[in-house]
C-alpha cells in the first residue's frame, strides 16, 4: 500500500510532508531532552536515570543527522554511524529506565549484542549487499531493546507513566514487527529513508513522534517520584526513618476521629531518652545521632506492625498503638524499655535508658493535645521518680484530686 502524504500543488493549503514532521517531532524531543536536563538538577538526588534519559533524544538527533549525511560521506560509513547512534539512544533509554527503577542489567551482554548485530547489518552492507536483510535485522533488534523497556515499565511503573511508557513502547514494538514482516516485499531499487509507504510512515513515526512522547512520558514519571519523595521527606524523619512529628500528629489526629466514630480505644507511649545530652557530651555529636537511629530501629523491633513511631522532636519519641487500653500500652512500654537497653549496647553504642509515660484516649481528654498532655505529665513522673521506668497517666477525676490534694 503507497500513501501521499502531502500535496503541494495547491498553492493556498500549506501540507507537512513525513520529513517535516519528522523535523517538527525530533526538535521537539530535543527541547524535551534539555526540559528533563534542567529539571533534573532539581531532583532528589535519589531519582537515577534522567541524565541518560536526557541524553537520548540528543543522540538519537545525531542519528538521523548521520543517516543525512549520506554523500558527504559514503553511503556505508554514514549508514553504519547511523545506526549504531540508533541503538546507543535506545540503550541509554533502556540504562536510563533500569536505573530509575533501581533494577541492575548487564551492560555488557548488551554491548555484546549490539556490537553482533551492527557487525551482522556490516556483513549485509559490505559483503553480501542486501537491503531487506538489513531492514530485517535493525527492526528486529530495535524490537528487543524496546520490548524490555516496555517489559522494565510494566513490571515496575504502577502509575499512570509507567503504564503509558509502557503502552508507548509495546506499540512501538508492534510497529517494529510490522517494518521486520514486509522488510521482504520492500522494493529495494525504491528503498528511501522517506519512502511513501504506510509501515514506512509509521515506522519513522514510532522514532519520531513516538520518541518525543516517551520523552513526555519520562518527564511525567520523573515528577511522581518528585512528588513521592518530598512527600516521603515530609512525613519520615531522616536521621532516625521514625515518622515524622506531622505524620504522627496527622496519625493521631486520624485515630481520634476513629475513636469519635467507632469507639475503639487506643492508647500513645512519650519516649524520652534520659540523659541524652550527657551522650552528646562525651561522646560527640555525631554518636549522639547513631543513639537516635539505633534508638528508633529498636523501639520499632519491640512493636507490632500496626503500630506507628514517630519523633517527637530532639530525642522525644511518640508511639501510637491502635485498639490498645493503657494496661495493654503498660505491657508494651515495659517491653519497650528492655529492648532498648539492651539492644543499643549490644550495638556497641553508649548504653542508655528510656523513661515513658502512658496514657489511653479513654482516660484522657478527647483531643490529640489533652492525650499528649496527659503522656507528657506521665513521662515527667517517670523522670521525677529516677528515669529507666514507665508511668501511666493518670484519669483525669484523680488528677484533679491530686492536685487538690497538693
Ligand atoms: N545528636 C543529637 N542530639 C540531639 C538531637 N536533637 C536534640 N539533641 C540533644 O538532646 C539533648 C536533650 O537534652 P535534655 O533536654 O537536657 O535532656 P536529657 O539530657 O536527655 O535529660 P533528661 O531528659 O532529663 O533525662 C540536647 O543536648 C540536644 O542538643 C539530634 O538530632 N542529634
Amino acid at each position: 500500500m503507497r500513501i501521499m502524504l502531502g500535496y503541494h500543488n495547491n498553492p493556498g493549503s500549506v501540507m507537512l510532508d513525513l520529513r517535516t514532521i519528522n523535523s517538527i517531532t525530533g526538535m521537539m524531543a530535543l527541547l524535551m531532552a534539555f526540559v528533563l536536563l534542567g529539571m533534573r538538577h532539581y531532583y532528589p538526588r535519589r531519582i537515577k536515570g534522567t541524565l541518560l534519559w536526557a541524553l537520548s533524544p540528543i543522540v538519537g538527533g545525531c542519528s538521523s543527522l548521520a543517516y543525512g549525511l549520506d554523500g558527504v560521506l559514503p553511503a556505508a560509513l554514514a549508514a553504519m554511524l547511523g545506526n549504531a547512534l540508533a541503538y546507543a539512544s535506545a540503550a541509554m533509554n533502556l540504562f536510563g529506565t533500569a536505573a530509575f527503577y533501581e533494577q541492575p542489567l548487564n551492560g555488557r551482554r548488551w554491548l555484546a549484542f549490539t556490537l553482533a548485530v551492527l557487525g551482522v547489518i556490516a556483513c549485509f552492507m559490505l559483503v553480501w549487499p542486501d537491503y531487506r536483510m538489513r531492514v530485517l535485522v535493525f527492526a528486529l533488534a530495535m524490537t528487543v531493546y524496546t520490548g524490555m523497556h516496555a517489559s522494565l515499565h510494566w513490571r515496575h511503573g504502577l502509575s499512570f507513566a509507567g503504564r503509558l511508557l509502557a503502552a508507548l513502547l509495546l506499540l512501538r514494538c508492534l510497529i517494529l514487527l510490522l517494518r521486520a514482516g514486509s522488510a521482504p516485499f520492500i522494493d529495494a531499487a525504491d528503498a528511501t529513508r522517506y519512502g511513501p509507504t504506510l509501515i514506512q510512515m509509521l515506522y519513522l513515526s514510532s522514532f519520531s513522534v513516538g520518541g518525543m512522547l516517551t520523552c513526555l512520558g519520562f518527564v511525567l514519571l520523573a515528577s511522581e517520584r518528585v512528588r513521592a519523595e518530598f512527600e516521603r521527606m515530609a512525613n519520615v524523619d531522616p536521621l532516625t526513618g521514625a515518622a515524622s512529628r506531622r505524620a504522627i500528629m496527622q496519625s493521631l489526629d486520624g485515630e481520634v476521629q476513629r475513636w469519635r466514630r467507632t469507639g475503639r480505644v487506643f492508647s500513645i507511649l512519650l519516649l524520652d531518652i534520659d540523659h541524652f545530652k550527657r551522650i552528646n557530651d562525651r561522646h560527640g555529636h555525631a554518636v549522639g545521632d547513631q543513639v537516635l537511629a539505633r534508638f528508633a530501629d529498636s523501639v520499632k523491633s519491640a512493636l507490632r506492625s500496626i503500630d506507628t513511631l514517630g519523633r517527637y522532636g530532639g530525642e522525644e519519641f511518640v508511639v501510637l498503638l491502635p485498639d490498645n487500653d493503657l494496661q495493654s500500652a503498660a505491657v508494651a512500654a515495659e517491653r519497650v524499655r528492655h529492648v532498648v537497653e539492651r539492644q543499643i549496647v549490644e550495638a556497641g553504642l553508649p548504653a542508655c535508658t528510656t523513661s515513658i509515660g502512658c496514657a489511653c484516649i479513654d482516660g484522657s481528654g478527647p483531643t490529640v493535645e489533652a492525650l499528649l498532655a496527659d503522656a507528657d505529665a506521665a513521662l515527667y513522673t517517670a523522670k521525677h521518680e529516677g528515669r529507666n521506668a514507665v508511668r501511666l497517666a493518670q484519669p483525669q477525676a484523680e488528677q484533679a484530686s491530686a492536685s487538690a490534694r497538693r
